[in-house]
């Protein structure tokens, strides 16, 4: 396909695309590399493109580069990608017979913006009702850590967290807020750096609009220790 035509079908596509599936669109073969041979490739591409920039690979603050993105790309920002590295949730009996909800709130979240590559950085606040099964608490920080690393839009990232969830406490009743600063937003094209998305999924009892705003009222507790 010529690029103007390709160009010009993006262009008409517009904006639907985002948030269209639940899944991360991944390609059928997208494990059939290693994860040896995906920095292999990745470095001789990061390498392509500061050259076509015109920076001297031969310096030594940056010959390094190539190497350490194709490292950062696979195994830390994109290794959530691989199913492999999903946390394992261990999960317990509620023998403690406690009833309400459950928050985890604060939860740091580092992603990366999916249309430019860039950070997105913020706080992900879960709530549950058991229905018999709890699960650990940092598992929850872990689901959150696992989706956002890869690349994301933010609408995704809250519906993954929450299906997620959802099967491991075999429940509906779970709910995720992420409240995220987009760098593609804040720190180029309109450059507003006050500005964060907010997202929501309530899922089962959280669309009670009383047990919501219980939820809500949580994450506003000023937690300082
Ligand atoms: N819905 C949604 N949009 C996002 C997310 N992250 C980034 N975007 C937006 O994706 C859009 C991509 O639009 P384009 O017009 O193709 O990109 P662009 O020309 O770089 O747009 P500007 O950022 O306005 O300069 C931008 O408006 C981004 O702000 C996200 O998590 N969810
Ligand atoms: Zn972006």
């Amino acid at each position: 396909m010529g690029i103007e035509k390709e160009l010009r079908e993006i262009e008409e596509m517009g904006n639907d695309h985002i948030g269209s599936s639940t899944e991360t669109p991944l390609r059928p073969d997208a494990f059939e590399l290693s994860d040896i041979e995906k920095i292999a490739s990745i470095k001789k591409d990061v390498h392509n493109i500061m050259q076509t920039l015109g920076l001297d690979l031969t310096d030594d603050s940056l010959k390094g580069t190539p190497n350490r993105v194709a490292k950062m790309f696979v195994q830390e920002i994109f290794g959530g990608l691989h199913p492999d590295r999903k946390p394992k949730a261990s999960t317990f009996d509620n023998k403690y017979k406690y009833q309400e909800m459950l928050v985890e709130k604060n939860i740091t979240l580092y992603s990366t913006c999916e249309h430019h590559l860039l950070p997105i950085v913020g706080k992900a606040h879960i709530a549950y009702i058991s229905n018999g099964t709890v699960v650990g608490l940092s598992k929850m920080n872990r689901i959150v850590d696992y989706y956002a690393k890869r690349p994301q839009v933010q609408e995704r990232l809250t519906i993954q967290i929450v299906k997620e969830l959802q099967n491991v406490l075999k429940t509906e009743d779970v709910a995720c807020v992420i409240d995220a600063k987009h760098l593609c937003v804040n720190s180029r094209g309109i450059r507003d750096i006050d500005s964060s998305t907010v997202t929501s999924e309530f899922g089962g009892a959280f669309k009670n609009p009383e047990t919501r705003r219980e939820f809500l009222d949580y994450i506003k507790f000023d937690t300082e220790f």
